[in-house]
């Protein structure tokens, strides 16, 4: 079966600072794959691209086969998005958000139910509040639902624990490995070496524009701790 994801030698310079610089790596349906890599190396810009939100100057991205930037309606509802600032509108309040989105598609994600997202969330308690008063770890649950509910074949989370208290964030973290066990590519980037290794079945790691490891955990890590590992790999990038 050909990758979910797969990206090859992207490039994306915004004026003079060159994001990525022929970037190259692949993620499988059913696994969590975990993009790691110190402020500034890429990581949004690249899973930016795959989502069809930005343009790539150079180089392939495939996204269920398909180009993401010139893909159609119908692509777009296979794929699941999360932002990194949330993305959610400030008026909206997260329950009726939810029950809209899970209204666009032929076969929701459970919403409501005793072991739905907004219970596994424990968005309930917020629903009906707008977005712009709620706390960043409650709109990053609320993103994180809103990402989930079309049952996507590909999912990009960016940052999907980060700021989380940590009861949200094993929630969230049962609730992802769930959703790449029932056969969902997952794509997540984080700066928690804890979360990679808890989670992730194959990891990126991205300096300076590049991929400069990508494997399982054994794989990258080659016997060391991820935290060593990582900072052996991207500490020349990032001096
Ligand atoms: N819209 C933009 N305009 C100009 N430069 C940008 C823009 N977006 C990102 N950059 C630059 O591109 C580089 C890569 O940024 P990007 O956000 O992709 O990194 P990142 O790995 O996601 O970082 P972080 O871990 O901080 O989220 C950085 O130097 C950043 O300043």
């Amino acid at each position: 079966m050909p990758p979910a994801v797969a990206v090859h030698g992207l490039a994306k310079r915004y004026r003079d600072v060159v994001a990525l610089d022929g970037a190259s790596w692949t993620a499988s349906a059913g696994q969590v794959t975990a993009v790691l890599g110190p402020n500034g190396a890429g990581k949004t810009t690249m899973v930016e691209c795959c989502e069809g939100l930005r343009r790539p100057d150079a180089g392939e991205v495939r996204v269920l086969g398909t180009d993401p930037w010139h893909a159609p309606a119908d692509h777009r509802a296979r794929v699941g998005v999360m932002l990194q600032d949330g993305g959610l509108p400030n008026a909206a309040r997260p329950l009726p958000l939810l029950r809209h989105l899970s209204s666009l598609y032929a076969t929701p994600a459970d919403l409501e139910g005793a072991d739905g997202l907004v219970a596994r969330l424990g968005i309930g308690a917020f629903g009906a509040t707008s977005v712009r008063r709620l706390s960043g770890g409650q709109r990053q649950r609320v993103a994180l639902a809103a990402a989930l509910v079309g049952r996507p074949e590909v999912a990009f989370l960016d940052e999907p624990s980060a700021g989380l208290d940590p009861h949200a964030r094993l929630d969230v973290w049962d609730l992802v490995r769930e959703v790449a066990d029932a056969g969902t590519a997952v794509v997540l980037t984080t700066h928690s070496f804890e979360e990679a290794e808890r989670l992730a079945d194959h990891i990126v790691v991205v300096a300076a524009g590049r991929v400069v490891a990508e494997g399982t955990l054994a794989e990258v890590t080659a016997g060391q701790r991820l935290e060593d590992r990582y900072f052996a790999l991207t500490r020349k990038a990032v001096a």
